[in-house]
């Protein structure tokens, strides 16, 4: 006997922007790349040929851009997640559970002469930030729960000093020369949690949510280069846990954080050949940026559980 253990579909890579016109003639703009994928009874597609249950990934598709017409959460990438799940798990009877996950490009307004235009947009940087969320029916469409996660990729940052690596295991297989000051590069890739209650979770209820996704988003970014900038650092590993423990005492609405940080190198060349110093520390002015293999640091600090009185 076989056991058809995950049934989930749904359309990937929807590719939709937005525009929302005031009536002073500014404009908004936000561009998303939506993945929406739903399950519930709807196995006897896969294991009986039998559609009926389907709800078509072309319709999926549809609806991604039907509430980025009519959504008015449409430009905050988490409520608009939210609404698209809360969405699906209300509409069809059959469907038990909703994955929504956006990866939203970065458009930032243009400044000229120091305003900021009205409708001229720039993409100053490849980071994009992320959103997953995931509304659960399966105890009941009166018992909807959610987990909402925000995120930051593709990061890029550079330090040329303030960090070192000495102390570690020095054994048979170790070639690495300890050093007190090295360059540090890594592209940033973070998600955290931000909890959100059972009771709001209706779409009527989601404008009173009271979290301001955005704020929380931005405090993440910048202690994320704050913390890389200031730290002097003993080694990705703790730069890391300073940039989680940062975030989690600036924003008691963030349950648990997570950062996967590459370490990526950059090896000073011997130029000695040439009668030119450029391996110690002190010298290294020239280095030959690796692509791989890169180090790979990662650390999920959460809350202490609450002690029990
Ligand atoms: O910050 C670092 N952490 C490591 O675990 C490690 N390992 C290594 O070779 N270089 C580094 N750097």
């Amino acid at each position: 006997m076989v056991h058809l253990a995950v049934a989930k579909y749904g359309k990937a890579a929807v590719r939709v922007s937005r525009i929302v016109r005031h009536p002073d003639g500014k404009h908004d703009f936000v561009e998303y790349i939506v993945r929406c994928l739903v399950e519930g009874d709807v196995a006897r597609a896969w294991t009986h040929s039998d559609n009926a249950p389907i709800v078509a990934t072309d319709s999926i598709k549809n609806t991604v851009n039907i509430f980025a017409k009519t959504s008015p959460h449409v430009l905050q990438p988490e409520s608009f997640a939210l609404h698209l799940g809360l969405h699906f798990v209300t509409k069809y009877a059959h469907l038990s559970r909703c994955s929504v996950d956006i990866v939203q490009l970065k458009w930032s307004r243009i400044q000229v002469n120091g305003q900021p235009h009205k409708h001229s947009f720039v993409r100053d940087g490849d980071e994009k930030r992320t959103v997953s969320v995931v509304i659960d029916a399966t105890k009941g469409k009166n018992a909807l729960t959610a987990t909402c996660q925000g995120g930051i990729t593709g990061l890029l940052c550079l330090k040329t000093t303030e960090s070192a690596f000495e102390g570690y295991v020095f054994d048979e297989y170790t070639t690495l020369k300890p050093v007190d000051d090295r360059i540090f590069s890594t592209a940033v890739d973070c998600t955290y949690t931000i909890p959100i209650s059972p009771s709001a979770l209706s779409i009527s209820a989601l404008p009173k949510l009271g979290i301001d996704f955005d704020k929380i988003y931005k405090s993440v970014v910048d202690t994320t280069l704050e913390i890389f900038a200031t730290h002097n650092s003993a080694s990705v590993q703790a730069t890391l846990y300073n940039m989680c423990e940062k975030v989690l005492n600036d924003n008691k609405e963030v349950s648990d954080i997570k950062y996967e940080l590459p370490n990526k190198h950059y090896i000073a060349p011997d130029l000695s050949f040439f009668k030119l110093k450029n391996t110690d520390p002190k010298d290294a002015e020239v280095f030959t940026p690796v692509d791989a293999p890169s180090g790979h640091i990662i650390g999920l600090v959460t809350r202490e559980p609450k002690a029990k009185l």
